[in-house]
């Protein structure tokens, strides 16, 4: 270790180019001693710059916190604290090399409320470092941490017992916190864990071995950093490339770029592009540096293939003797990192390697307490929870389950309204379910049912608050098409709630399910060629845009019936905004529940100014000049 001599900037890449690189991260609270360890490790490697170790020596006296020592702590929480400004998910990363390795390391903070900047920093990571005090033992965080870091495929634990000069250097108390550690571990599927005695503080057992105790023969915890072995699922995959942009630069050329995250490939090789099923032959292999006539995991490479194929951003190109597979429902484990929950049957989008497609939860089979590994039932999860989930996609992806390749196994949640990013999570296996189900063909089809009604079907969909006048205009309006000759049909919250939907209730979950059923119905009665009116509050636009999606374009109506609430609360023909407003009824849209307000409806009524009759009209105006 120590600093090397440099010979020149281009030789001393070169060289740290080479080295083999660890990823970790730090688990444990400030308490532990985490930024103790980190700055120590960073300090003992004589990478800090000299003004911040000029610093960090000025700050040390001036709290005088440790004797006048050093106190590393600072150091890496001044450093954090200025990173964490502006940033969502507080993760630091640090670099730091040895002559054997490189090194980044994920410094996560490590209260509860944080279990999402954890699971980010550990998703890259090949090994966790866990701090514990000698003096207390495991703790709940403990569990809490290991849990995370098996969750995120962290197979390696180094268990760092900090604190060992303030429990006498003492073998018995080690050896009890590891066995312990070692029982905890092995439930959660880590398999490799290595415990260290350190003192942090004193820097015994970090970067060298310590004299203060003679019964560990161990190595110190840098020197296990340098050499732990970890060997790589992928690397028993074959080739997988996911498309990151597709490269035309003249008419001549047509290149597949990206990162190879598993297997290897030579020109000549059969490659298939999934999920479309197309195969050719590698023809070039192209680098910044030139052709090439291999390339492997880690690689970022641009592909040409011997045929012209339709391939696009997202697709993967894979070896056809051993393609992953494909499917669009999935068994998954889903952590939650937005302040509004997840809602089983919401759209969302998921992105995963480069590819996005729509996305829905179709059942949370329980979520995980984080903390006991309690399995619990659940209907939404909460910010920072975790928990099992089925998942039904738009589309069918290639995927890999993410014990064997992070990158075509770990996605992410994307809100379709915000475009935040809300969760994040791995595919355990494919739901083979979707595979033995297939479309009937019916000879009648739709055209033939409408053909025969002798009109052009369509939804008509009122939302707008209670009372805002859904009913009473959807009533009218069925009895003008009804005299017109026309078949309908029409759905109304308040009757759909007492057979289809009498399970639910008005929970935001309840209500995106309820709206959920009632699209589907929708959909089928304008498939048999009815025109089918849709009376419910329908408070989402996310909802109201799913169920939009179902349908041809032109053939769905989205009328607002904007009455204001003061209005509606004036007529409260049933009593509720009363019962409401006295705290007797909970989650009533306007008062405790939100309604999201249509952006670009297909027609706005103005349900406070007008009768019943006139907003009746618009809406068979509208209809009628759409067919
Ligand atoms: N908490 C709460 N919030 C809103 N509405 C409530 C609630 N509890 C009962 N009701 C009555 O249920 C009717 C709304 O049902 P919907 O199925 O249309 O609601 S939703 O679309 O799922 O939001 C609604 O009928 P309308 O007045 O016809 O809209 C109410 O009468
Ligand atoms: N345009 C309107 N002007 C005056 N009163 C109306 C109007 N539309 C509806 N109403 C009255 O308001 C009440 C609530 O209407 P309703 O159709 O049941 O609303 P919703 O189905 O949206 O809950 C009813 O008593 C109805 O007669």
């Amino acid at each position: 270790m120590g600093r090397e001599p440099i010979l020149s900037v281009d030789d001393y890449l070169a060289r740290h180019e080479a080295k083999d690189l660890l990823r970790f991260i730090t688990c444990g609270s400030v308490d532990d001693g985490k930024s103790t360890l980190l700055g120590r490790l960073l300090y003992d490697t004589k990478l800090l710059f000299d003004d911040q170790l000029a610093a960090l020596e000025g700050d040390s006296l001036r709290h005088g916190t440790q004797n006048g020592e050093l106190d590393f702590a600072l150091l890496v929480d001044g450093l954090s604290a200025e990173r964490e400004q502006g940033i969502t998910i507080d993760v630091a990363y640090r670099f730091f090399t040895t002559e054997r390795r490189k090194f980044i390391v994920a410094d996560c903070p490590g209260h509860e409320q944080y279990t999402r900047n954890m699971a980010t920093g550990a998703s890259t990571a090949d090994l966790a470092v866990v701090l514990v005090d000698a003096r207390k033992g495991l703790l709940t965080q403990t569990r809490r941490h290991t849990y995370i870091a098996a969750l995120l495929g962290i197979r390696h634990v180094l268990l760092a017992v900090n604190k060992m000069d303030l429990v006498g250097y003492d073998e018995a108390t080690f050896r009890a916190i590891e066995a312990d550690y070692a029982a905890l571990a092995q439930g959660m599927g880590i398999t490799q864990v290595t415990a260290i005695p350190v003192s942090a503080l004193r820097g015994e057992n970090v970067s060298a071995r310590a004299t203060t105790m003679p019964w560990f023969t161990g190595t110190s915890l840098l020197e296990h950093l340098e050499t732990v072995v970890i060997e790589r699922p992928a690397d028993t995959l074959g080739f997988r490339l996911p498309v990151q942009w597709v490269a035309r630069p003249d008419q001549n050329f047509r290149g597949y770029a990206g990162q190879v995250v598993a297997g290897a490939i030579a020109p000549g090789d059969e490659v298939v592009v999934l999920p479309g099923g197309a195969r050719s032959r590698v023809a070039r292999i192209v680098t910044a540096d030139g052709d090439r006539k291999r390339a492997a995991t880690g690689d970022a490479i641009t592909l040409t293939l011997e045929d012209e194929r339709d391939i696009s951003r997202g697709d993967v190109i894979a070896a056809a003797h051993n393609p992953p597979q494909v499917a669009d429902q999935f068994a998954t484990h889903l952590l939650w990192m937005d302040e509004s929950a997840l809602l089983p049957g919401r759209g969302y989008w998921l992105k995963i390697g480069a590819r996005t497609v729509g996305a829905q939860v179709t059942e949370i089979k329980h979520k995980v307490d984080v903390n006991t590994q309690e399995e619990l039932a659940a209907k939404r999860l909460e910010l920072n929870e975790v928990g099992y989930c089925n998942l039904g996609l738009d589309q069918p992806i290639a995927f890999e389950s993410y014990a064997n390749c992070r990158e075509l196994g770990a996605f992410i949640l994307i809100d379709r309204q915000t475009n935040a990013t809300v969760g994040a999570g791995t595919l355990d296996f494919a739901l083979r379910r979707a595979d033995n189900i297939h479309w009937q063909h019916m000879d009648i089809d739709r055209a033939a049912r409408a053909r025969i009604k002798g009109q052009s079907p369509a939804c008509l969909w009122f939302t707008g608050l209670s009372g805002s006048g859904k009913s009473t205009v959807a009533n009218l309006v069925e009895k003008r098409l009804f005299a017109l000759g026309r078949h309908t049909y029409l759905l109304d919250g308040d009757n759909v709630r007492h057979g289809l939907n009498r399970d639910l209730g008005f929970t935001d979950e309840d209500r995106v399910e309820n709206i959920r059923r009632v699209a589907e119905v929708a959909k089928l009665m304008v498939d048999a060629g009815l025109i089918v009116l849709v009376s419910f509050i329908s408070p989402f636009r996310e909802e109201r845009r799913m169920a939009r999606e179902l349908f041809a374009p032109g053939e769905f109506h989205e009328v607002f019936v904007d009455t204001p609430l003061a209005v509606c609360e004036a007529r409260d023909v049933k009593g509720l905004y009363a019962k409401a407003r006295a705290g007797g009824i909970r989650n009533f849209t306007g008062i405790d529940s939100p309604y999201e307000v249509p952006e670009s409806p297909e027609l706005h009524l103005r349900g406070g100014d007008q009768s019943p009759e006139q907003l009746a009209e618009q809406v068979i105006e509208e209809l009628l000049r759409a067919q």
